[in-house]
């Protein structure tokens, strides 16, 4: 992952060890929180100059120290503000404590805050640093803004908000602007962290990067710039087998529509062949809705092991409308060594039966099988990991990508693409309009396309999810998954023909 080049996330215990490593290195901390607590006054006055108070809420650590230096700030822009504390002032620490006798205006318990038509809020109660859930007080006070609908501009995180998770804790402010610090973290991407956060701004407070780079981890954001250089290059000299072959296994007679919305997609994702490799019965109604994408009957075990036998066959997708139960998991144990797209069906018919599919797939490196999750699938195929609190959706799709030795691709709004080397990616691209029946088989058809075409299978499967975002956003709200299919394109960064 190091040697990527990545739109990295910082995690709140890595900004922590930043905040550390920048004091020894010399910085002065205060000036850092100067800087914070002015780009927050800066927003207020631009997003809400006509504000009739200011209601600063402050608590009791740095997240509070911003908000004493924003009060100042606004205050002395001569803005009517109103600081609300949590906790005895007197208590605050090092710079906090310097920010809160720096500030001169009006001071009050936090528990007196009544939310009035045109206030603004400056949540600075807890960010990076909220180590447990809110206690009731502060979860009521929370619940009393958000319903009285005043806006809110949150500092680093709206509070309540776990920033490596992007779960409230148990509820958070609604923001409409959140001003963070340097890098964002997994909570201003992962549902509902990302609603919460409203608009995010990073704000460059001086930290240097080379202490930023020393605690990136191995969280980023699903940007081209992670995968770009292993897209399928289209050259002069292409021929269609150079462009690698993609099988979509189809379902019965009754249940044939989600492989050709894969092989659709995979068609138009660049592969330079698609089959549809159908049972007898569903031949006739597969070949007669297809044209460029072709059917070959492949009834069974032995009807598939024949098929394998061509090693142009370079990528499968199994799963979508397939049918659960024993032929699929016959199937899917039969590819493998192959690059491979485990998708809906084909993962559910591994409830309870896991580790045989694990065990099959564990000696492969690196791995070629990706799998598409939905949560409810998820939870079919690893039980454990779904069910634990503890755990945020990065972390689950990452303990599930090591425990199954495959690329997992963790659907929904916040899509998360893991590697069984820990490297995970957050996708942000997709709009809700994609919550519609049949997409995920299109997603599972670009998957299959690039990985069909060469790309190795954690960039095939992030790219896949951004192609598939940025397909959707061409097609717009009113999509079908017909609609969406036929509007993929592949991503040609670089080409020479
Ligand atoms: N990184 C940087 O370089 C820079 C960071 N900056 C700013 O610093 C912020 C991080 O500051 P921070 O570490 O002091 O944490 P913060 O969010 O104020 O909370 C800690 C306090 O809350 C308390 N507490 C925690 N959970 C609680 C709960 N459930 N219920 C009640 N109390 C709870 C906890 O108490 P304790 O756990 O010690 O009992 C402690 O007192 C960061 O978000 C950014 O705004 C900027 O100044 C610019 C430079
Ligand atoms: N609210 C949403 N915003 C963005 N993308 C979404 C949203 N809901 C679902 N998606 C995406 O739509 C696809 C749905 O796939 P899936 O749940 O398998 O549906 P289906 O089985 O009907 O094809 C996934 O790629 C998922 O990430
Ligand atoms: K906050």
């Amino acid at each position: 992952m190091k040697q990527r080049s990545f739109y990295h996330l910082i995690t709140p215990a890595a900004m922590a060890a930043v905040d550390r490593d920048a004091a020894r290195s010399g910085i002065d901390s205060l000036g850092l929180m100067q800087k914070a607590g002015q780009a927050v006054s800066a927003a207020a006055l631009r997003l809400f100059p006509d504000a009739m108070r200011m209601a600063v809420l402050c608590g009791p650590g740095n997240n509070g120290g911003d908000g004493y230096i924003a009060a100042e700030a606004l205050r002395m822009s001569g803005v009517d503000v109103q600081v609300f504390h949590l906790g005895d002032p007197a208590l605050l620490k090092s710079d906090a404590s310097s920010a809160f006798l720096a500030y001169r205006g009006k001071l009050r318990p936090l528990a007196e805050y009544v939310p009035c038509s045109g206030d603004l809020v400056i949540d600075a109660l807890f960010g990076a640093g909220l180590g447990r859930s809110l206690e009731p007080p502060v979860v009521e006070i929370i619940e009393a803004i958000n319903a009285a609908s005043v806006p809110v501009v949150a500092v680093d995180l709206p509070s309540g908000l776990d920033g490596l998770t992007g779960h409230p804790r148990p509820v958070a402010f609604q923001a409409c602007h959140t001003v963070t610090f340097m890098a964002r973290k997994p909570g201003h991407v992962l549902m509902p962290g990302r609603a919460l956060c409203g608009s995010v701004e990073v704000f460059g407070i001086g930290i240097p990067h080379r202490i930023l780079d020393a605690h990136r981890g191995e969280v980023a954001v699903n940007t081209p710039s992670v995968w770009e250089g292993s897209l399928p290059k289209l050259t002069g000299s292409a021929y269609k087998f150079t462009r690698g072959h993609l099988t979509v296994f189809s379902g019965p007679m009754s249940a044939t529509g989600a492989a050709r919305l894969s092989a659709m997609a995979g068609l138009k994702a660049g592969a330079g062949l698609v089959t549809l490799a159908a049972p007898a019965e569903a031949l006739a109604v597969n070949s007669a809705q297809t044209t460029a994408v072709m059917v070959k009957e492949v009834d069974d075990l032995s009807t598939l092991r024949d098929y394998l036998q061509d090693t142009r066959m370079s990528a499968f997708v199994l799963g979508p409308g397939f049918g659960v139960g024993e032929k699929a998991r016959a199937f899917a144990l039969a590819l493998r060594d192959r690059k491979l797209v485990l998708d809906a069906d084909g993962i559910s018919s591994f409830k309870d039966k896991s580790q045989d599919l694990f065990a099959y797939f564990a000696k492969n490196v690196p791995t070629q099988l990706v799998m598409t999750p939905h949560e409810g699938e998820f939870a079919r195929l690893f039980p454990e990991i779904a069910k634990d609190q503890t755990l945020g959706k990065v972390q689950k799709a990452q303990a599930a990508a090591k425990c199954s030795n495959a690329i997992v691709v963790y659907k929904g709004a916040d899509t998360v693409i893991a590697s069984p080397d820990g490297a995970a990616l957050i996708n942000e691209n997709a709009p809700p309009w994609l919550a519609t029946a049949g997409s995920g088989d299109v997603l599972a058809g670009i998957i299959g396309g690039l990985l069909a075409q060469g790309m190795p299978a954690f960039e095939a499967a992030a790219a896949g999810v951004y192609m598939h975002g940025e397909a959707a956003l061409r097609v717009g709200e009113g999509l079908t998954a017909e609609d969406l299919a036929a509007a993929v394109r592949p991503l040609q960064i670089e080409t020479a023909f």
